[in-house]
């Protein structure tokens, strides 16, 4: 089976065009293919499919199997493959996910080749019927607290697209991800799990993060994670609606739009191209 290899600042991915192929158990393919030592190695599996209400069709699968409704590193990734491969002829159109419909818009260079991208990632929910998160379902999680081995945190958490969870520190270089970000992520206040956020704010238009993934662990970005705790810190008055997200191997640029609606723009990478043999 051919597939590329691609990464958002460091979030990678496996990418395969699965139009015609939707016999095969991809949760178990991604299992096998993300696993870093005897696979491919990836964050997770994007696959390309035919869609009836939009331009094309993306699935994201974690590392460990489960699916997600979105993802944001990988849809920049997404959109870079199918337009450099003539799947797509146009440089903004629409993607189908399980979040709903997804607008790319694609920056292309002197020599044809995609190198950043612009994504409208639609509108935010803080409904914890929406995130989906105990309590009022009617009710936000904005500025609230769990108890995780008798300790409180202070968190946000909201849905972009899928669940994510913001706490501030003082330093992302300090927190132990591996050890809290599983207990958050499979907290009990959160009845689909949640990705978890570690946020340092540097200045009114710069956040550090550091993420912890639902089904996937710690990554070096996740853009739905960026934007959402964009929208976190300018929801807890640390920053603007327009930041910079810093990341271990670049910048996010998101903005919160007044209209709710928030773009996320970063760069895309294919790294190279293989055949899975098992
Ligand atoms: N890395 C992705 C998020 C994947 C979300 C997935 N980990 C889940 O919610 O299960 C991103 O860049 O937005």
């Amino acid at each position: 089976m051919l597939f590329s290899k691609m990464h958002g600042l460091g979030n990678d991915f496996i990418v395969i065009d699965t139009r015609g192929k939707e016999d095969i158990d991809y949760n178990l393919l991604a299992k096998r293919m993300c696993h870093r030592h005897i696979g491919v190695g990836a964050d997770g599996l994007l696959l390309v499919l035919n869609s009836d209400i939009a331009d094309i069709r993306m699935r994201i699968i974690n590392s460990d199997g489960s699916e997600a409704e979105m993802c944001g590193n990988g849809i920049r990734c997404f959109a870079k493959y199918v337009y450099e491969r003539g799947i797509v002829k146009a440089t903004k159109f629409k993607v189908e996910t399980l979040a709903g419909i997804i607008e790319p818009e694609l920056f292309v260079n002197e020599y044809g080749l995609v190198d950043k991208v612009k994504v409208n990632m639609g509108k935010p929910s803080f409904k914890r019927k929406d995130i989906p998160m105990q309590g009022d379902p009617e009710s936000d999680a904005i500025n609230t607290s769990i108890v995780v081995d008798g300790n409180e945190y202070r968190i946000t958490s909201l849905l972009m697209g899928v669940p994510h969870t913001i706490l501030f520190v003082d330093d992302v270089e300090k927190v132990d991800i591996y050890t809290l970000g599983p207990k958050i992520e499979k907290h009990e206040a959160f009845p689909r799990k949640t990705n978890v956020n570690f946020v340092q704010v540097i200045d009114k238009n710069n956040i550090k993060v550091r993420t912890w993934e639902r089904g996937a662990g710690a990554t070096f970005a996740c853009g739905t994670g960026s934007c959402a705790s964009v929208i976190a810190a300018n929801l807890n008055g640390l920053t603007e609606r327009k930041a910079n997200v810093h990341l271990y191997f670049g910048t996010l640029e998101i903005q919160w739009q007044d209209d709710d609606t928030v773009f996320m723009t970063g760069p895309a990478e294919e790294v190279f191209v293989g055949e899975y043999l098992e």
